[in-house]
């Protein structure tokens, strides 16, 4: 296999460099030219499919100029608040309730967050790249507005006639392939900023085809974040208080974790008193600059791991995760720092809110790992895996059901926060254009239709397509309850602190013993007995719950999901079912079997069928 580190640049380095790492700029335009990082030389253009993993578009994050010339203000984003006003009312005069009151009133603070939608899905269509347009491929995608496309799918009839069916769907926004990267930040994540302040915890994911664009989209995202958040950290309100911000980056490969920032040291995932996932080892570092941001984030990607797959050069092989913590830092006595002279630092600080960026590695199907090797192969497995679960959890919290089974998989466990409490998730789809893509793409959709589902604000506009109708589900699928979180937590002792000033040191720090480094021996990730299992394999046909119908007759088989679970209390309608599709229940104790050897097939498995 083809293992690759790539650094911002896109360039190549040995897998073995792994040099102890010192960021360099402490300032805005120090060190390293921006311009350089970011230039259309090194950016690269789309070509032979797959080149240029790390590209920037043309609206580049960062360049010399971004101290001089912040982004535009976002209506999302807090008033700036003059320092002269900081003069006048200092920290030390009001507590932080006061500050915090000094900014804005409980009410707009309400206000602020529930203009946030708990779950966003936002598609991103990218453009057809040279190899798709040199093969002459038609792009089966047309964006119609800013929230509704249609995916037009080449299908043939029995007797070999050619036809086309129409797909349309809707979405809370829909990116076409002339959007810049500091658009889709503008649409997914900024919004949600302001709220990671106030005790939220926000999750934006990635999903989609291989090589559909998911690292490109996401690896601008977090210095944009990390951006914004250092200037709201600069405001007095917050400063008074002082938040500080941490940045942690890690992936899941082959169900395994690695610190990108410290080595790929093993991590181990444990669940505290509170059921709160904490990741034992993971380094984590206060940053109070973008150029760091910018160092650290650099680091991580050419620490994590890519490979050559049938869809793309360059392709993520692992999940990578990016984590922005806004703490609390808690000023001690000096009779109590005595006291606690020797205790970890952590224990100082108090989580206060946090997003986590996640570039899911890329689903891909059986039939396009048919030139890779085992390895691969057994790569592509994992990540089916790890997405399958996800999609489990997803659909059991559609289903409102009682236990999600978050355990399915490390990924799962990881985005637990995003599904639950005070939380908001944004996930973008990103779709390839090309019509050869179409089924992949429509999987895509389709799936980000039933995440759309669970947020209770979500459009009610289902997918409508040439075949019969498609009932809606969105009348009996209730969103699940959030319960709010209203505390700032304990941050777990067990993740380890760095400030900056301690990057130097790291080098040796890692080679230092850690007790926690032992092996994966409390390994959560287990196969779930899922309730609802077998609806996937049943599904196989690529349709999913609410589109089955009887062909033959045209008619609807059952309207919702949430309807299914209720006819299956009820023998006489299961009978009903079972004649044009077979009883769930029945089909999960049948499917299970199939589905361990469907697990088993290797990479064969074909995710989202
Ligand atoms: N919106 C876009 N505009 C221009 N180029 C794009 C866009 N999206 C993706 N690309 C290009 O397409 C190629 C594949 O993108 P990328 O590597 O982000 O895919 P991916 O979904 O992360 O794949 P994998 O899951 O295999 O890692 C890259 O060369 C990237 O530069």
């Amino acid at each position: 296999m083809l293992l690759r580190n790539l650094n911002f640049n896109g360039e190549s380095l040995p897998a073995s460099v792994s040099e102890p790492y010192t960021p360099t700029a402490q300032k805005f335009g120090s060190g390293t030219s921006a311009e350089g990082l970011y230039s259309p030389e090194l950016r690269g253009e789309l070509g032979a499919g797959l080149l240029d993993l790390h590209a920037m578009d043309d609206t580049g994050l960062l360049s010399e100029d971004v101290d001089s010339e912040p982004f535009e203000p976002s209506p999302f984003m807090p008033k700036e608040i003059d320092d002269d006003e900081d003069d006048m009312i200092t920290g030390n005069q009001l507590g932080p309730a006061d500050n915090y009151n000094a900014v804005t009133s409980e009410k707009e603070i309400n206000t602020r967050e529930n203009n946030v939608a708990k779950i966003k899905v936002v598609v991103r269509k990218r453009p057809l790249n040279r190899k798709e347009l040199s093969r002459k491929e038609d792009d089966a995608v047309a964006v119609h507005d800013s929230s509704s496309l249609t995916v037009y799918e080449p299908k043939l009839k029995v007797d070999l006639t050619a036809y086309v069916e129409q797909h349309e769907f809707c979405f809370d926004a829909v990116l076409d392939e002339d959007v810049s990267n500091d658009e889709v930040y503008r649409e997914t994540v900024e919004p949600i900023i302001p709220i990671i302040f106030q005790r939220t915890k926000a999750t934006c994911f990635a999903y989609g085809q291989t090589g559909s664009g998911k690292t490109y989209t996401m690896q601008p995202l977090p210095l944009r974040a990390a951006q914004d958040m250092i200037r709201l950290l600069n405001q007095p309100v917050y400063r008074n208080q002082n938040f500080k911000l941490w940045l942690s980056y890690f992936e899941i490969y082959g169900g395994k974790l690695y610190d990108l920032l410290s080595d790929r040291r093993h991590l181990l995932m444990r669940e505290d008193g509170k059921k709160q996932v904490c990741i034992v080892g993971l380094q984590e570092f206060e940053v109070s600059d973008v150029q760091v941001v910018r160092e650290y984030i650099e680091r991580g990607n050419a620490a994590r791991s890519t490979g050559s797959t049938g869809a793309n050069e360059e392709s993520s092989r692992s999940h990578a995760i990016l984590q922005l913590a806004v703490k609390k830092h808690i000023i001690v006595t000096e009779t109590r720092r005595q006291r606690d002279r020797d205790a970890n630092e952590a224990k100082n600080t108090k989580a206060v809110g946090k997003i986590s960026f996640i570039d899911l590695a890329g689903s891909e199907r059986g039939a396009d790992t048919t030139d890779n090797d085992r390895q691969t192969r057994i790569e592509g497995a994992e990540i089916n895996k790890s997405l399958l679960a996800l999609k489990e959890c997803i659909r059991a919290l559609d289903n409102d059901q009682i236990h999600i089974p978050f355990r399915g998989s490390k990924l799962t466990e990881v985005l637990r926060d995003s599904f639950v409490g005070n939380s908001r998730t944004v996930m973008i789809s990103c779709i390839s254009p090309n019509a050869g893509s179409c089924e992949h793409t429509l999987n895509t959709l389709r799936y980000a239709d039933r995440v759309k589902s669970l947020s209770k604000g979500g459009n009610t506009r289902k997918e409508q397509s040439t075949a019969p109708t498609i009932p809606s589900m969105r009348e009996s699928s209730s969103a699940p309850s959030y319960p709010l979180s209203v505390e700032a937590e304990e941050v777990p002792n067990q993740i380890q602190e760095k400030r900056p000033v301690d990057i130097s040191r790291r080098g040796a720090e890692n080679f230092t013993s850690n007790s926690s480094m032992e092996p994966d021996r409390n390994n959560f990730s287990m196969i779930p007995s899922y309730s609802n299992r077998g609806k996937e394999e049943n599904g196989a046909s690529g349709l999913n719950d609410r589109e089955r119908v009887d062909f033959s007759s045209g008619r609807t088989v059952y309207n919702s999901k949430a309807q299914l679970i209720q006819n299956s209390a009820n023998a006489q309608e299961d009978e009903k079912v079972t004649r044009v599709s077979p009883p769930r229940r029945k089909v999960i104790r049948e499917d299970k079997s199939e589905k361990q050897n469907y697990m088993k097939k290797d990479s064969g498995i074909e995710f989202m069928r």
